[in-house]
């Protein structure tokens, strides 16, 4: 099992300059100047700007930004295809920048794979062979790289094709056997990028579902390359987005859509369908006021109500647990009729949800009630929190985001 909280990559203040004149530029750049005065002033590119990041075991880690930015020359960074200016790679706790050529060799060999758009496979040769090649490379015997060459092309969905030849096949199988071959080698980072571009729409999103089972099997850590923020969104826990070789903001799609880093992100992610990301856990609001069953009589209860305008409150048990809701018209009838309990007039068929839930799951179960939905704890059954009914229609209609929270305080102070 990875150690989610096991720091894989370390990049430490990386920056890559294309051209002659690097240590100049590097100057420059350290003085401010920007990508476009420095490619004028020594005709060197800035291709990334003194970039810093952890990538954690077991997760991935997207790359993403406009054509340009500067993704493919970050990832190959990490494996020195591209030599670093300055700054630091580790990878766990050594530095790879600093590793001699043989040092380098063993990385890429053992504990870095890449896949490539491309899918770089060599013609001549079998799926078998092909998958076998990184192996091959390493010096494994032919009983041992066969015998997981055929287990990795089995993970990609491609058993019986071991004796074909790539132009046999379909772009996406070629590009399964370019993930295998990368599979096999057993490795401890997988660096995909740009993996699924080529590939057509329906055929990538089949890919990218498959690296999704495959990872929650085999649970690399893999740094993924796009340009496509669907795909971001889709597969990545966190995402890295790049502009012009800066990396300008790093956090969950939630992260990144509900707290954008500039206005640059925020135009970016602005055509992002809002409701497939936001979460109970974004939108929910503390409500301090909440009747304990074992505690308030209807009488309290009603005094609760009165003291926060509400005409419903969440009950709990003395536990916290969360049981429904009561209504203050019930609350009245229960108080003229002397009960010093508030359970006859406890409503439990109400609807909760878990602090994951999205806002296109959450949308469904508000119709027909006029009260917030309660978000509770998966294991205990807390309550921690409620969602107003204002919020999630505002989420689902696409506000623009100033409106978003303006109305979110109004609907929360309700
Ligand atoms: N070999 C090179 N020599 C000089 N400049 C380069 C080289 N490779 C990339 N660049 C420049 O570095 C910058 C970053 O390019 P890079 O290819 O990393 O971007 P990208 O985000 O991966 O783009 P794409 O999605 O189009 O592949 C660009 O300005 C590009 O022109």
């Amino acid at each position: 099992m990875p150690n989610k909280n096991k720091i894989k990559i370390k990049v430490e203040d990386l920056t890559l300059i294309f051209g002659k004149r690097k240590q100049e530029a590097l100057k420059m750049l350290d003085q401010g100047m920007s990508k476009e005065d420095i490619l004028k002033k020594t005709k060197c590119t800035v291709g990334v700007n003194r970039a810093s990041f952890e990538i954690k075991e077991g997760e991935i880690f997207v790359i993403m930004g406009l054509s340009g930015s500067g993704k493919s020359t970050l990832i190959r960074c990490l494996n020195r295809l591209n030599e670093p200016t300055s700054g630091h790679v580790f990878f766990e706790d050594h530095d790879i920048t600093r590793e001699n050529n043989k040092e380098l060799l063993e990385t890429r060999r053992n504990e870095m794979s890449m896949v490539f758009q491309k899918f770089g496979l060599l013609p001549h040769r079998s799926i078998l062979e092909n998958a076998a090649f990184g192996l091959e490379l390493r010096g494994e015997e032919l009983g041992l790289r066969t015998e997981k060459a055929m287990q990795a092309l089995e993970t990609v969905g491609l058993k019986g094709y071991e004796s074909q030849f790539p132009s046999e096949l379909s772009g996406g199988m070629q590009q399964r056997v370019g993930l295998a071959r990368a599979l096999a080698n057993d490795p401890a980072v997988l660096l995909m990028d740009e993996a699924f571009s080529a590939l057509d729409p329906l055929i990538k999103s089949d890919m990218q579902d498959e690296l999704l089972e495959i990872q929650s099997k085999l649970k690399k850590t893999i740094v993924f390359i796009t340009h496509d923020l669907d795909e971001a969104i889709k597969i990545g826990e966190r995402i890295a987005i790049m502009k012009d070789g800066v990396i300008e903001q790093i956090g969950t799609a939630e992260d990144i859509l509900t707290h954008p880093a500039s206005e640059y992100v925020e135009a970016f992610v602005e055509k992002v369908d809002r409701k497939t990301i936001i979460t109970a856990e974004t939108l929910m609001f503390k409500k301090n006021t909440t009747v304990e069953i074992h505690k308030d009589g209807p009488k309290g209860a009603i005094r609760k109500m009165r003291s926060t305008t509400a005409i419903t409150l969440p009950v709990e048990d003395e536990n916290k647990k969360f049981l429904g809701y009561v209504w203050l018209s019930d609350l009245l009838e229960l108080e003229k009729e002397k009960e010093t309990t508030v359970h006859k007039a406890l409503r439990t068929d109400v609807p909760s949800v878990y602090k994951n839930y999205t806002v296109e799951e959450m949308l469904p179960l508000i119709t027909g009630i006029r009260y917030p939905l309660a978000v509770v704890d998966e294991e205990t059954g807390r309550l921690l929190g409620l969602v107003s009914q204002t919020s999630l229609i505002i989420e689902a209609t696409r506000f623009g985001k100033k409106e978003v929270v303006e109305l979110k305080e109004k609907a929360n102070e309700i």
